[in-house]
């Protein structure tokens, strides 16, 4: 059995950034990484652009102009002004190469043909210069860059509508136990409605991983060897709930064993989440998660998402960790340093009644689990504590 310590820093230490690539469409690209840089197919803006409605103006020293024309956003003709000559334009139309300022409608006097604008402005007052943001051929983005919306939209605007991103990595769960059962049927003495599966899609899915499979098997060694062989040949992460404890028909790690999965550790000093597995074959990374689902979720955001994070190349490997005041008292049965479920708000944390491994009703209600050490066995109220924020 390890620390939590130690099984963080062998977790971070043993999964890799994935290094291949897919080409997305941009507009589907969100939360990947550019897999190269992107140079810009045109010069944005592509024409000089006026920023602002009201006139185009062939400069002068006097303050009186003769409008001889209009530009909208979107013409394609090209006014020609001679010096003292206006035109009315507005925000984003092309400036006519002929003007050299923008004056806004605010000060400016319209009097028939005639204009006369408030003050002397300066050479390109008003005007997005041509390429101002980026040239044709310059790097629009850089390799590695996040795709946020802000970022989609920049390749959009510069005409990009295909890139090449880092994959992210292709997930299967597999579930373990005879005595699971779909939920939407009837449910037979003996057997429980199966969660895990459909919990931790949805943790992958709220993370925004989407290349997920499921599998499910029995309690019987083959299937287990041969549906676990055909998870780990097909997938970047592996995650496995139930069948990794030491009863007599858990064969998850017998099956791993079998399958040349090298053991990177198994068993951590943790409530919940004792006999959590750890271990790599070639690239793909293995977690057996324990079958209690509050513990399989809890092991998922302490040390699935470590891994998850960096495959995807992210510097934050942990899920943020603060300090909060406990507004209720607990105590802790047995040595093991516990992740307690509960529910943090303005640097206040509450501890949440049952916190049994098996129970995810408490979990269902909380946004964080408090990390109660090994020698602090009385939680009292007002204590300074360690909290861990869970995604929303
Ligand atoms: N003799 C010992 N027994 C156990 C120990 C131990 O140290 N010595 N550790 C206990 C702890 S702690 C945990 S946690 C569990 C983990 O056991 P497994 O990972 O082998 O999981 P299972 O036995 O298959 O299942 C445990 C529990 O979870 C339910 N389960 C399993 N899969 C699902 C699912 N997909 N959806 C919903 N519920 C699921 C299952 O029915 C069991 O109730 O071992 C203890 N035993
Ligand atoms: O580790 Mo088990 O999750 O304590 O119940």
């Amino acid at each position: 059995m390890i620390f939590i310590s130690e099984a963080i820093s062998i977790v971070k230490q043993n999964s890799k950034p994935l290094l291949q690539s897919i080409i997305k469409k941009v507009e589907k690209s969100g939360g990947y990484k550019l897999y190269e840089d992107i140079l810009s197919p045109i010069n944005m803006p592509p024409f000089r652009q006026s920023a602002m409605d009201g006139y185009a103006l062939n400069l002068q020293d006097n303050l009186s102009y003769k409008l001889i024309g209009e530009v909208k956003a979107g013409d394609a003709h090209k006014i020609v002004l001679k010096k003292g000559e206006a035109a009315r334009i507005f925000t984003g139309a092309p400036v006519p190469d002929s003007a050299n300022a923008i004056m806004m409608q605010e000060k400016v006097k319209v009097d028939g043909e005639t204009i006369t604008i408030s003050e002397q402005v300066s050479l390109e007052h008003n005007i997005r210069p041509l390429g101002e943001q980026v040239k044709t051929g310059d790097i629009a983005l850089k390799k590695g860059t996040k795709l946020t919306p802000a970022a989609i939209g920049y390749l959009m605007s510069i005409g990009i509508t295909e890139i090449s991103v880092f994959k992210k990595p292709n997930i299967a769960i597999v579930t373990t136990g005879n005595e699971l059962i779909e939920a939407g049927q009837d449910l037979p003495y003996g057997k429980i409605y199966e969660s895990n599966s459909k919990m931790l899609l949805s943790a992958l899915y709220n993370l925004k991983f989407y290349d997920v499979t499921l599998y499910k098997v029995e309690d019987d060694y083959n299937k287990t060897v041969e549906t676990l062989k055909g998870a780990l040949d097909n997938n970047d992460l592996v995650l496995i709930t139930g069948g990794i404890s030491v009863g007599d028909y858990d064969f998850v790690g017998k099956a791993l064993n079998e399958l040349k999965v090298k053991e990177l550790f198994y068993k951590v000093k943790q409530k919940p989440g004792k006999p959590l597995f750890y271990g790599k074959k070639e690239n793909t990374q293995v977690f057996a998660l324990p079958g209690n689902p509050a513990a399989a979720l809890s092991c998922f955001y302490v040390y699935v998402f470590i891994s998850l994070q960096q495959m995807m190349h992210r510097k934050d490997l942990e899920l943020p960790r603060i300090k909060a005041k406990t507004i209720n008292g607990f105590v802790k049965k047995g040595n093991r340093p516990q992740f307690l479920k509960g529910i943090y708000s303005d640097g206040q944390v509450e501890i949440l009644d049952g916190q049994n491994s098996s129970m995810l009703q408490t979990f269902a209600l909380s946004n964080a689990l408090v990390f109660a050490p090994e020698d602090m066995s009385i939680i009292n109220i007002g204590d300074t504590i360690e909290v861990i924020l869970l995604p929303q």
